[in-house]
């Protein structure tokens, strides 16, 4: 792989993307670009879009407009939205892994890295039976396959695995191999979607080393989607971060992670996520203010951003559905729209935000929160307003014997959500591993996610943690009785 191509000059470059389903803004004239020999993150809360970014730049949608424009290392210049998918791939040399992971499950570890290079295996054979029987270049290039095969697995620490079935090995070591996978096709970009989603933080170390490894040996540029602010924020050189399609922030990490327009975008959505951001800006007054909804004197005006753009207040979603997008729901257009009318001898949000945080203390009350934010097709958001208002079926007034298990033992569950789960008598293990579709679809609605639940698997992280529960003290909420 060539490592000597220009570091650090645009390799990828999105000018005014937009991408809409129907009616629905997706994607909404965004512009950002990926420079070559960094690792660049999209991250934004679910549904903000990133995954639709990476359907475009991979050629699995066409944008409604805007271009992606590509240079190769040796200078040639491709627009991706204009060429077909395995174009992209084999052209332009982009790969990717997807969310869910997608291998061969029954071949073996070495199996699907040598799959992985079967167009270029065939190249080599002339597409003839004498090319495959080694006359010409199939044999230096089988050779050279294996060679590859073999870095790879050393690098994902598979070696080890290699004659085991893929699906077979734990979770972690998939995700490794899906990487390798796309490795071995000598990729100039490598687009990556979650790929820390589920893992442990053992396996999260294995996985930034991984991607550490590739930055500094391969030439390879990557454009990572992530939730994992530990991977995010340790590894990217670059972060773009999306709210409702638009871009609401574009920097180093550093300027990234203080961004209140960032903060206030995450505030709400991921429990998780929030928590990592608070601890990375160490100020509680900055959230609480933030989490106090739109200042009412100001109004919940459409965005005053330059970056966010505005947002549209009710848009339609393909013919049958409908998606509305509450006023004043960008909480970084709030964040901007408050910092805007900052009062003279303020020095920055942050002031203002203690100010804020201070006189809403001084009231005793709490703004309301703006609505909810997730934009989600109507049908769905009535199913789930339907199992919302019955809840769950297993709640509890209180927790068995004043004890309730630590519920953030379940990956994806931080303190906020357990709180919220517990307002809603939800406190044990066995609770959440009883829980049948309708129950999801409750707890999801009042936790405002969208299939978050299924995909982190609580329900059967909660089985496994039933048979060693891990209980934790009761609060005197707790012992009170819940809301629901
Ligand atoms: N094929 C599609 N048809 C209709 N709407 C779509 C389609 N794909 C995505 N959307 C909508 O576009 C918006 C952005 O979705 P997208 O999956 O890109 O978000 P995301 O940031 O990747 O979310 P997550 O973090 O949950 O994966 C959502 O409102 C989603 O419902």
């Amino acid at each position: 792989m060539d490592t000597n191509a220009p570091m650090n000059k645009a390799l990828l470059k999105l000018e005014h993307l937009s991408m809409k389903f129907g009616g629905l803004v997706a994607i909404g004239d965004l512009s950002f670009e990926a420079r070559r020999g960094e690792i660049t993150a999209l991250i934004g809360p679910n549904g903000a879009g990133k995954t639709t970014v990476f359907n475009c730049i991979t050629g699995f949608y066409k944008p409604t407009e805007g271009m992606i424009r590509f240079t190769g290392k040796d200078g040639e210049e491709f627009l991706l939205e204009r060429m077909p998918d395995f174009q992209i791939t084999a052209k332009a040399k982009v790969a990717r892994t997807f969310q869910n992971i997608r291998l061969f499950s029954g071949m073996t570890v070495l199996e699907n890295l040598l799959v992985a290079q079967h167009n270029k295996l065939m190249k080599a054979s002339g597409y003839t039976i004498l090319g495959l029987l080694g006359i010409g270049g199939y044999r230096a290039a089988s050779a050279q396959a294996i060679e590859q095969a073999k870095y790879w697995l050393e690098k994902a620490e598979l070696t080890d695995r290699a004659d085991d079935p893929a699906g077979d090995l734990p979770y972690g070591a998939q995700r490794r191999l899906e990487i390798a996978r796309a490795m071995c096709t000598g990729p100039e970009l490598l687009c990556l979607d979650e790929p820390a989603a589920g893992l442990n933080p053992r396996e999260s170390l294995a996985l930034n080393t991984l991607l550490n490894d590739i930055k500094a040996n391969t030439g390879t540029s990557i454009l990572l989607i992530e939730h994992d602010m530990s991977v995010v924020m340790e590894i990217s050189d670059h972060i773009v971060v999306l709210e409702y399609g638009r871009k609401i922030s574009d920097g180093d990490p550093e300027s990234v992670r203080t961004d209140p327009r960032v903060i206030a975008a995450y505030l709400g959505v991921d429990d998780e996520e929030v928590e990592d951001v608070l601890t990375e800006v160490g100020d509680e007054e900055i959230i609480e203010d933030l989490d106090a909804g739109p200042d009412p004197e100001h109004g919940p005006a459409a965005s005053a951003s330059m970056l966010a753009g505005s947002v549209s207040e009710t848009v339609e979603h393909r013919d049958d559905e409908r998606v509305t997008v509450s006023k004043g729901a960008s909480k970084a257009a709030q964040v901007e729209a408050r910092a805007a009318k900052a009062a003279s001898g303020r020095t920055g949000i942050a002031k203002a935000s203690t100010d804020k945080a201070s006189s809403a203390k001084a009231k005793g009350k709490k703004a309301d929160k703006p609505a909810a934010r997730a934009v989600r097709p109507a049908a769905k958001a009535t199913t789930s307003a339907t199992s919302a208002s019955k809840g769950v079926s297993n709640r509890l007034a209180a927790p068995r014997g004043n004890r309730p298990d630590d519920l953030t033992l379940i990956k994806g569950i931080g303190k906020i959500n357990e709180k919220k789960l517990n307002e809603h008598g939800i406190f044990h293990f066995d609770q959440i591993a009883e829980w049948k579709k309708i129950d999801v679809e409750a707890a999801e609605s009042y936790l405002a996610f969208d299939g978050r639940i299924a995909r982190e698997e609580w329900v059967k992280q909660a089985r496994q943690l039933g048979k060693g529960k891990t209980a934790k003290p009761t609060t005197d909420k707790q012992r009170g009785g819940t809301k629901s």
